[in-house]
């Protein structure tokens, strides 16, 4: 039994439905230490047996088998192992990988057996010596003369240890000279024990094995043994043949983005600045937000409601209608607007709330220092929902102490600061129990200057203060709002909630209003802004996602041959998918980080910009801001390699190692 066995091998190639033989039923068997060159005219189907005997072609009839094993052709797996195995391939043209080392080139044919890294290495830098390259081990293809290339074919065709090597036309390309050195090698590998087969044109060549068959019309119509075959030889070093592991895979597709710099680093450049944009404008989204909590927490405590009485009968008017309308309704019918301590009791009953902070507000308070008098301001006691830090100079107001806005301190000195202390006379006008306006004056001293708008820093007075003032002037004393101390910020909502559905008599009883409300609205807007520019800026990322398909699919066409060779070695469809795949991840991934970075720098530079005007940091990219660009930018590069990577996969061996 032959080690190498072709039983009634038959072929035929279809033209629409016309069948064109090419085998025409071939019987023959192969030996290890044989050295047989087929030879025929142009079109005899030396090719195709070629390809049919090295596992890549799996569509005829009849049989291979070796070593007595029939080779199942519907297996893939079966087959993939068959080439990385037991066969080694050496092509006219040479079918090295350009981007890689002449040692990367035969090392991608050792990376598919179970040999260590340092092993692998050893014995790649071996057989390039073998084959008289040692000096150019780290030259690249394009480096080196078609006799050299071709050595490097050898050596990786032996990488292996495969018991066939199969040349097509290995001498093509060669002068006289590369082509003896050619031949010489490949005896040589014939006498350490292998089945070498050789398609040549040339009887010279034929002439140098031990043995040639002429085809001619698909059938083997001449056999001549010219020498005796060399003797079987123990096979010393068995190599054990392993899948392309996803590291080396991974390295390859990074060797390939590193030989390919320029493109790839266009296409990088241009996802990195849609990542970047997104990532600056949501961490400007979170700025702003942070910064107009910030500004209105500092005006006010969130954990501190407000609450006046209801007066509107309107069940589908706004807190802040209801609001306006009890102002409003202050100056006409003000005792319609008091809080008594009983209804304020329903408040202090509700859960989560500690305190009920009652107070005055009136408007069209004046006050005057010396000749110097400040006219038309709201007059509000001081409650904890003011925050303290709205006070830039002294404390807050006690007994017959009063808190005045900065600019009102202002017009009584330049120095602003200098009028804490100052006595001030104090007249606003209150109602009595006819709601009759009454005129309430008091002279109280300055505890404190204010800033920061309206929220009721103007003016502000102690409570036991105010009320001891209106009952002097016989006004009514019952409290116009209140402020509840709830425990927790986060149960604020509930509690105005709550506040908000008490009836008394049936009515509506209180208008409870939060600095949360408030809050709540601005970041809706402010959070939907922000999304609408990363959106926005998101358009960016299509684009990219369009050039890494484009990418990979110039990268699929451009690397067609090596695909059929990477094949041929004996790697298998998903290695090819893996490896598309891999080199559009690693592009996504680099984007990412650069936009990051990029983003980072960003946030650094306009939160140094803007430190001197806003004194705050308007840029804060979160860590969700970054995990979401590292997902999106994952997602994009998979999404855009899918059907390029999955086109490589599918791409058949024998077209492939055919193409341009
Ligand atoms: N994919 C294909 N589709 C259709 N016909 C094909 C295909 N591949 C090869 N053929 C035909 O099959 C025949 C044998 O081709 P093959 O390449 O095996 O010949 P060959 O003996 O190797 O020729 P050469 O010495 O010129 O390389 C030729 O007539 C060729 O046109």
């Amino acid at each position: 039994m032959a080690f190498l066995e072709l039983k009634d091998i038959h072929k035929s190639y279809y033209l629409g439905k016309e069948e064109f033989p090419v085998l025409k039923g071939i019987d023959l068997g192969f030996d290890k230490g044989e050295f047989v060159s087929i030879l025929g005219e142009s079109g005899g189907g030396k090719s195709t047996l070629m390809n049919i005997i090295g596992g890549l072609d799996r569509d005829f009839a009849g049989s291979v088998a070796v070593n007595g094993e029939v080779l199942d052709h519907k297996q893939e797996k079966r087959l993939d192992l068959y080439r990385r195995k037991t066969i080694g391939y050496i092509f006219q043209s040479f079918n090295l990988i350009n981007y890689q080392t002449n040692l990367e080139n035969v090392m991608t044919s050792l990376n598919m057996t179970a040999l260590s890294g340092a092993e692998r290495k050893k014995r790649a830098v071996e057989l390039l010596d073998q084959v008289g390259l040692k000096e150019h081990i780290n030259k690249y293809p394009n480096q080196l003369s078609g006799g050299q290339k071709q050595r490097v074919a050898i050596a990786r065709a032996l990488a292996s240890s495969p018991d066939i090597i199969i040349a097509d036309e290995p001498t093509g390309a060669l002068d006289a000279v590369n082509t003896k050195d050619v031949l010489e090698i490949l005896e040589s590998i014939a006498k350490d024990g292998k089945l070498v087969i050789v398609v040549t044109h040339s009887q010279e060549v034929a002439d140098y094995g031990t043995r040639i068959l002429h085809m001619s019309d698909g059938k083997i119509d001449e056999e001549k043994t010219l020498k005796d075959k060399f003797p079987n030889k123990e096979q010393s070093e068995e190599v054990v043949s392993k899948p392309l592991a996803a590291r080396t895979i991974w390295n390859m597709a990074f060797d390939h983005v590193r030989f390919n710099k320029l493109r790839n680093f266009l296409i990088t450049l241009g996802s990195a600045i849609g990542i970047f944009s997104v990532i600056l404008f949501l961490g400007l989204g979170n700025g702003i937000k942070g910064y107009i909590n910030d500004q209105v927490n500092q005006l006010a405590n969130p954990k501190y409601p407000t609450v006046m009485k209801n007066v509107t009968t309107d069940n589908k008017a706004s807190n802040n209608e209801r609001l306006q309308e009890t102002m409003q309704k202050m100056a006409t019918d003000y005792k319609a607007t008091t809080l008594s301590a009983k209804s304020l009791e329903k408040i202090d009953k509700i859960a989560h709330v500690n305190d009920v902070v009652k107070g005055y507000q009136f408007n069209n308070a004046s006050f005057t220092h010396n000749k110097t008098s400040v006219q038309g301001s709201q007059l509000q006691t001081w409650t904890p929902a003011i925050s303290s830090k709205t006070i830039k100079a002294g404390h807050k107001p006690g007994k017959n102490e009063i808190v005045i806005d900065k600019t009102f301190a202002q017009k009584i000195d330049s120095n602003w600061k200098s009028v804490v202390g100052k006595k001030v006379t104090l007249k606003y006008m209150a109602f009595n129990g006819e709601n009759m306006p009454v005129q309430v004056t008091d002279t109280l001293k300055v505890a404190g200057v204010a800033e920061g708008g309206q929220a009721g820093a103007i003016f502000s007075t102690d409570y036991q203060t105010t009320k001891a003032a209106l009952d002097k002037a016989g006004a009514i004393t019952e409290a116009n709002m209140a402020s509840i101390a709830v425990d927790k910020a986060e149960n604020v909502k509930s509690v105005v909630k709550k506040v908000n559905a008490i009836k008394i008599d049936g009515k509506r009883a209180f208008v409870g209003i939060s600095i949360g409300d408030v809050l709540d609205t601005i970041n809706t807007i402010t959070s939907l802004a922000s999304y609408v520019l990363a959106a926005i800026a998101g358009i960016s990322l299509i684009v990219s996602a369009i050039m890494i398909i484009v990418t990979t699919y110039m990268s699929v066409s451009e690397r067609t041959k090596e695909i059929g060779v990477l094949r041929a070695l004996g790697a298998r469809a998903k290695d090819i998918r893996k490896l598309f795949t891999s080199e559009s991840l690693m592009i996504g991934m680099i984007s990412a980080v650069v936009g990051l970075v990029a983003a980072y720098v960003g946030q650094f530079l306009m939160n140094m910009a803007l430190h001197g005007l806003i004194k705050y940091d308007i840029v804060q990219i979160s860590v969700g801001n970054v995990i979401f660009a590292i997902i999106i930018s994952l997602v994009i590069a998979l999404v855009a390699s899918f059907v390029p990577s999955r086109k490589a996969a599918k791409l058949n061996t024998i077209d492939a190692l055919a193409a341009d």
